[in-house]
Parts: structure tokens; sequence; C-alpha cells
């Protein structure tokens, strides 16, 4: 992730691989720019899930703001054992997203240190990840879906909105994907939120992307320049976001089904692109297609996607219905959308 000079300044060695400065605070200051929360105000309730970078749990923070209840929040946690490298990005990542502060961005609430481990704390998201949440939405027989269009293009705008607030930041996420968002309820009042910087610079400077590699890397929501010379700007991101409005009108499909990583590369390279997915209307299609424009100048910005997408939100009424395989959920004579 790229961000302004005063915090760390990845830069991007010849092999497109990242070798970053090592943050040349010393710590001790950490403590202006981050809360750090007393170990015993949290309660860890139940693990969420795992990833290469550690474990994710539920769990309470008490006082919070001189509140009685305490706040659900999420934990990132990362054992003391782990690497020297691990623990300077896990700052580094905490020392970014406490710069962040947006409706449409995951709040960052504050770092535990003990001497065992290492606790970063986020708001929960009790919706799930995005990517989980369109899935759950088809049509599986008896459950019909239960979003609209509407709906579908209102969580597409709450991410163009995050991505929008990143790029007047000129900070570059370059990870935006639908596994990468979060919901702050499934209900119809869900707000969609950008999450997880950590593991993308975590992961990336890990040499995110390994050409010859075996590990599964998302080449897929990646474009030409990035996989190819390791170039990421703001035009990277909008390339993902393209990405994200697939994934998010298939309902969840994992993009060029049937193809590997570097078949993907190859036909992309080419000038292959993902299809229209079948619910979506041209508008919405035309709209992901500027986005994988070969140029990255040529892709619009994320102030005119934001823009592009309320107009076609506008047009879209609430009548219309997700269609899976031909099959309206009205087919289910239910009226709820
Ligand atoms: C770090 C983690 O953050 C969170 C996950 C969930 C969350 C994610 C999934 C399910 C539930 S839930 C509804 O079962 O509480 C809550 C809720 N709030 C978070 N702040 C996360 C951020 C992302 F952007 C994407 C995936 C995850 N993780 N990490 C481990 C699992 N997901």
């Amino acid at each position: 992730t790229c961000y302004d000079n005063d915090t760390v300044t990845p830069f991007l060695s010849g092999s497109g691989g990242v070798s970053s400065i090592s943050p040349l605070y010393d710590w001790s200051q950490i403590n202006d720019i981050i809360h750090i929360i007393p170990r015993n105000k949290i309660t860890v309730k139940r693990m969420i899930g795992k990833g290469a970078f550690g474990e994710v749990y539920y769990g309470l923070l008490a006082d919070v703001a001189r509140q009685q209840t305490p706040l659900p929040v999420a934990i990132k946690m990362l054992p003391s054992l782990c690497s020297e490298q691990s623990k300077s990005e896990f700052f580094v990542e905490a020392v970014l997203l406490s710069k962040l502060r947006h409706p449409n961005i995951v709040k960052f609430l504050g770092i535990s240190v003990d001497e065992n481990s290492l606790y970063l704390l986020l708001e929960l998201m009790e919706g799930g990840d995005l990517k989980s949440f369109v899935r759950e939405c088809r049509i599986n027989g008896e459950v019909p879906s239960k979003v609209s269009i509407y709906d579908l293009l209102n969580l597409c705008i709450d991410v163009a909105k995050g991505c929008e607030y990143l790029e007047q930041n000129r900070f570059i996420h370059r990870d935006i994907a639908a596994r990468n968002c979060l919901l702050s309820e499934k209900g119809p009042n869900r707000v969609a939120k950008i999450a997880d910087f950590g593991m993308t610079k975590n992961v990336f400077r890990t040499n995110y992307y390994r050409k010859n590699g075996k590990a599964m890397v998302p080449v897929k929501w990646m474009p030409p320049e990035a996989f190819h010379d390791g170039v990421f700007t703001t035009k990277t991101d909008v390339w993902g976001f393209g990405i994200v409005l697939w994934e998010v009108f298939t309902l969840g499909r994992i993009p060029y089904p049937g193809k590997s990583n570097n078949e993907v590369m190859t036909f992309v390279a080419k000038g292959g692109r993902l299809d229209k997915p079948d619910q979506c209307s041209q508008e919405t299609y035309s709209l992901m297609f500027e986005c994988w424009m070969d140029k990255p100048e040529d892709r619009p910005n994320f102030r005119n996607i934001t823009e592009e997408l309320i107009q076609i939100q506008k047009s879209s009424d609430l009548s219309q219905e997700t269609i899976i395989n031909g099959k309206s959920s009205r087919d289910y004579n239910v009226t709820e959308i």
C-alpha cells in the first residue's frame, strides 16, 4: 500500500517486489498516533477465521466512551513468535489504518500489546464479507433471493465511495475484492466497507505476486501492468473494483471460471475480458468494462465511478429483482425483495 510520505513509504524494486525502508520511528512515539488499549479491557469470545497473517476473533471491548455495554469488536491477533517483519507490518498497518476515517472504511479502534501477542482491534462488521453475502443471496430452491438489483448497486456504491476516499488521500489498497469488503449487517440497512489493508501489504510485501509460484495469488483482480510490471497506482484499484462489480452481479462467482492464473494473465494481456453477468444491465457492464481498459489512464477514476453508479441506480427501480438461472424470486410468489 503506497501512502503519503509521513508514514513508511515502500518503493518498488526492479523485480516488481516491494522492499520498504524500515519505519524510522522509535516506536515509543506510537502512542500519539495509535490508541493503545489495555489488554484487561478486551474479552476474546470466539474465532471468526484464520488467514495467512494470523487469526481473527470476535470479542468485546469494555469502557468505550464510558458506555456500560461493551463494544463488539473484531480482533486480528499476531502471535509474538512471529517474525520481526510481521511485527513491523502489523504496526505499519495500524499507523495506516489510524489515518483513515470514512463511513465506508472499516473503523480501526487501536492495538493491544503484551509480551506474547499483538492485537489489532477493528469495528465488528456483523454482516460478514461481501462475497459470502452475495453468494447467500442466490435463489437456491426454497430460499428466494433477498436482494434487489437496487440493493446490489447500493453495495457497489458504498465500496466505490470508500475507494474514492482512498483515491483522494493517495492511498492504494492493492487488493480491492469482494472478499475484502465487509457488511455492517445482512439486513436492509446494510453498509459495505473496505477492510483488511494489512493483509494486502503483508502479503504483497512477501512478494504478493509470484509469476512462477504455486501459491494462490489473486491475479484475477489485477490489471496487466500490475501482474506484468509490478506497477501499482489508484488505477490498479479501479481495475479491482470492476472485478468487484462483476462478483456482485454474478452473486459471488469466481472471475474467469475454469481459467488458471497463468491462463488469465495470457487471456487478459491479449485483451480478453469477463462476460456480462446475466442479470446486470448493459450500462453497468459498460462501467465495469471501462475499469478494465488496457491503459490505466483510460480507466475512470472513483469519482466518475460513484457518480455513474448513482445514475444507474436511479433508473433501476426497487421492483427489479435479482434473477438467477432465469428464475425470478417472483416465481416463488414472495413479495419481499
Ligand atoms: C480482519 C477481518 O475483520 C472482520 C471480519 C468480520 C467477519 C467476517 C466474517 C464473518 C463474520 S461473523 C458474521 O461470523 O461475525 C465476521 C467482521 N468484522 C471485521 N472487522 C476481515 C476483514 C475483511 F475485510 C475480510 C475478512 C476478514 N476476516 N478475517 C477472518 C474472517 N474474516
